[in-house]
């Protein structure tokens, strides 16, 4: 019989078999996951195509029967799509790092938390996973188990709970969790659409980002992604907490209900989702004589296509060619000094009891 260290008492006991024990595996180690959308390995046919084919495969996304869906995705979205969505990804990639914004933002955020935690408890090990396309969460909860964590945070990147995001995260991690013997202890964190320090981040940097400017916006939108209506009338929370984000950073600011508006973007098929549209928005902002409008999206944490290349540059032109003279996005919080003091925060707050 070999000897190895008995679970219960640290102790060396002889072993009823022969081989390393379990028990000798490293352990004592907090992981933290933070868990963002995904996004292609490149903005060309077939990595979009992959990408595009595992997000829009979710049935937490896409609620339609699978009768009908199946048909549309494999017959027209999956050939059509990856392309004109490679195009506009083509035109915000990061040259320098070869990879979309959102995971550059990613790897940044995931960096500067790990220094900022390797200061307060040296146990904690720092990483990232995407939902869809890579790093996947199973690959990274693996990782943090071979790394010694017994104990894993898991933090989906979403400061407004939607089933279509942060749950789907959590079915991932669980999926996967079911497959081990020997599962680590894991908690989730919750929203922080809310919390004081992402509202006052958001209030900060939307100032500083304001006084770049060389005019001052008649208008500010926030605006958020969207979801088709029938997932709000489902039972779906996403859309109040959503407008919550949106009254309390207009109360931060102190601005009035006509200076920040709340919309909501990113439409996908033909049914009707979350309104006010920002793209609609913006058209009669201009077409009533709006001259000057600046666009924050408070819900994303990192930039990415929706907000740069639909907010950045769509819903410019929009602006722009119907009338308004001056438009401005305002970027996310991505690895801001405010961005990283909520990471920090909300992450701090979830691990308390484990440091
Ligand atoms: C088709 C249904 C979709 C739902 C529902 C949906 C909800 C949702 N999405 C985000 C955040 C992001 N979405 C991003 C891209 C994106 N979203 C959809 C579709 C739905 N999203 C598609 C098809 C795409 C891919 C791009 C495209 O082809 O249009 C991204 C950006 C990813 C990137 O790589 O840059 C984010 C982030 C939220 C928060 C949300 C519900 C609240
Ligand atoms: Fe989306
Ligand atoms: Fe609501």
């Amino acid at each position: 019989m070999t000897a190895g260290p008995s679970l219960s008492t640290g102790v060396a006991q002889p072993l009823p078999f022969p081989g390393d024990h379990p028990g000798a595996a490293a352990s004592g180690r907090i992981g933290v996951l933070l868990v963002n959308l995904g996004t292609p390995d490149a903005p060309t046919y077939w990595p979009m195509r992959r990408y595009l084919k595992e997000f829009l495969s979710d049935r937490r996304v896409i609620e339609v029967s699978r009768l009908l869906w199946w048909p549309l995705l494999n017959g027209i979205i999956l050939t059509t799509r990856p392309g004109k969505s490679g195009a506009k990804y083509a035109s915000i990639w990061d040259q320098a790092e070869n990879a979309s914004p959102l995971l550059v933002v990613t790897r940044r955020q995931t960096e500067k938390l790990a220094r900022a935690f390797a200061g307060r408890d040296g146990r904690v090990v720092v990483d990232f996973a995407m939902r869809y396309g890579s790093p996947s969460i199973a690959e990274r909860l693996d990782g943090l188990r071979a790394r010694g964590c017994d104990r894993i945070l898991i933090v989906p990147l979403y400061p407004q709970y939607a089933a279509a995001t942060t749950a789907t995260v959590c079915d991932k991690a669980f999926e996967h969790l079911m497959t081990l013997r020997w599962q680590p202890a894991v908690r989730i964190a919750p929203q922080w659409h809310d919390d004081p320090v992402y509202i006052e981040a958001l209030a900060a940097s939307v100032r500083a980002s304001l006084a770049g400017l060389d005019f001052e916006p008649e208008v500010v939108l926030a605006s958020f992604h969207g979801v088709p209506k029938t997932y709000l009338l489902a039972g779906d929370p996403y859309h109040c907490f959503a407008v919550k984000t949106g009254r309390l950073l207009r109360e931060a600011l102190g601005y009035d209900e006509a200076r920040l508006r709340i919309t909501f973007q990113s439409r996908f098929g033909k049914e009707e989702w979350l309104k006010p549209y920002t793209d609609e928005t913006v058209e009669g902002l201009a077409k009533a004589g709006v001259k000057r409008i600046a666009i924050v999206a408070p819900g994303f944490v990192a930039d990415c296509l929706e907000t740069l290349e639909e907010l950045g540059v769509e819903n410019r032109e929009i602006f722009l060619h119907h009338g308004g003279e001056k438009f401005a996005y305002l970027p996310c919080l991505n690895d801001s000094e405010e961005g990283q003091r909520v990471l920090e925060h909300v992450v701090g707050r979830e691990l308390q009891g484990w440091i």
